[in-house]
């Protein structure tokens, strides 16, 4: 801006005005550019932060001593650490075409999104506590996001998870959530943690998700009389995992290692045998299944259940002595969990771990299976 009382020359006048243009085309490229992220509404990148999330994030009591000492609006969040506990952190990301297909139901998205992270603190034994949301959107459009955000608070409300920041902009659909969870340190459940002789579980069933996803790719088809809810049922196990926090969080002191399923059992186990220097032994057989996915082929059920990710099962190792409480634990928090195998030590301290794979017969498997890769995908 000139400064009132210099007096100014022609060209001096036309210069400004030329830089003040080329300062209003940038000007104007920033509107267009902030105009067709809220494109279709009135919405400014603040009042879409404001009223999708800032405002369900607030909506709690304020003396609660749970809450965070200070949430949304500000620099950075402010958490204070719980006496006797360790702050859980993980951070996942889902990118549009590579964790889910374009177009799928925000609702569904804005869970998924939530539960993949709530996962990951379920595994640790963690109590989830807070989390935060980085997203890029293409557009702002209403609906979207109403769903969008219904779907990731109803999930939130239910763990009682708090939303205290994040980040918005745009561009290629992309979601990361990084969650907070507490957990007392001794009885954190690591991947580093299986012992000689310790059983293998794993919870729920294995393998719908895979199936949803094949379905989908047109891999293979559902047929039958139940087709319709066998496709519906792989479907919600793509696209609504149920992060298992209860069960982690009672499976603390029980259990020695676990970790979440989202790569495939046997690329996810073999994390827990890396860490903890072990092998496995399990029964491909006794992998726990959905009925819908044992009206699928053989050769499907064993792919779906043995390297299908997606899953958000936990898989966890156990001396042999807890086996009742264990399924005393399944009983009371309502999910089933199945026994799958055994954990033994290498043979020699410099081999690498390994799974050994048998039918319910016991004899061998030669199987060569690989868990999800972002950089090998299948
Ligand atoms: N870009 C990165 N920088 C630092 N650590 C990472 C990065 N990506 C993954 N990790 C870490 O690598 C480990 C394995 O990651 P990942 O397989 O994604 O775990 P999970 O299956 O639990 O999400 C985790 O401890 C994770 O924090
Ligand atoms: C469109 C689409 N393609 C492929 C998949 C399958 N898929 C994508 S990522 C993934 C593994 C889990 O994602 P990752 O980023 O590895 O999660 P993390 O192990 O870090 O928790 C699987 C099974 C999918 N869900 N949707
Ligand atoms: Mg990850």
């Amino acid at each position: 801006m000139a400064k009132a009382g210099i007096e100014r020359s022609p060209q001096t006048i036309a210069a400004a005005r030329h830089s003040r243009s080329t300062l209003c085309f940038f000007n104007a490229f920033c509107e267009n550019l902030r105009s067709s992220l809220v494109s279709q509404t009135s919405l400014s990148e603040f009042s879409l932060i404001e009223r999708f999330f800032e405002r369900r994030a607030l909506n709690r009591s304020p003396n609660d001593v749970d809450r965070a000492v200070l949430g949304i609006g500000d620099d950075c969040a402010l958490i204070a650490p719980r006496a006797g506990q360790s702050l859980a952190i993980s951070t996942d990301m889902l990118v549009e075409g590579r964790h889910f297909f374009p177009g799928v139901d925000p609702h569904a998205l804005g869970h998924k999104t939530l539960a993949v992270n709530l996962s990951d603190l379920a595994a640790m034994g963690a109590k989830p506590r807070a989390f935060t949301l980085a997203f890029a959107l293409p557009d702002a459009r209403e609906a979207w996001l109403a769903a969008f955000s219904d779907g990731l608070f109803e999930l939130a409300e239910r763990f009682d998870c708090e939303l205290i920041g994040g980040d918005t902009t745009r561009g290629p659909l992309n979601l990361c959530v990084t969650v907070f969870g507490d957990v007392p340190p001794d009885l954190a459940l690591r991947r580093d943690a299986a012992r000689d002789g310790d059983d293998i579980w794993v919870s729920g069933t294995l393998g719908d998700a895979r199936a949803g996803l094949g379905v989908a790719r047109g891999e293979w088809s559902v047929t039958g009389d139940d087709a319709a809810s066998d496709t519906a049922t792989f479907r919600r196990a793509l696209e609504r995992p149920e992060p298992r926090i209860a069960l982690g969080i009672a499976l603390r002191g029980l259990a020695r290692a676990a970790l979440d399923i989202s790569d495939g059992l046997a690329g996810d186990l073999l994390h827990i045998l890396e860490r903890s220097r072990v092998n496995a032994s399990v029964d491909a057989d006794a992998v726990p299944r959905s009925a819908a996915l044992s009206r699928l082929s053989a050769d499907v059920q064993r792919r779906c259940t043995l390297t299908g990710g997606d899953d958000y099962e936990l898989c966890f190792t156990a001396p042999a002595a807890t086996r009742e409480a264990i399924e005393a634990i399944g009983a009371e928090v309502k999910v089933p969990v199945t026994r799958i195998g055994t954990i033994s030590t290498l043979k020699a301290a410099a081999d690498r771990p390994a799974i050994t794979w048998h039918d319910s017969t016991g004899a061998p498997l030669s199987l060569t299976l690989q868990g999800f890769d972002h950089f090998n995908a299948d």
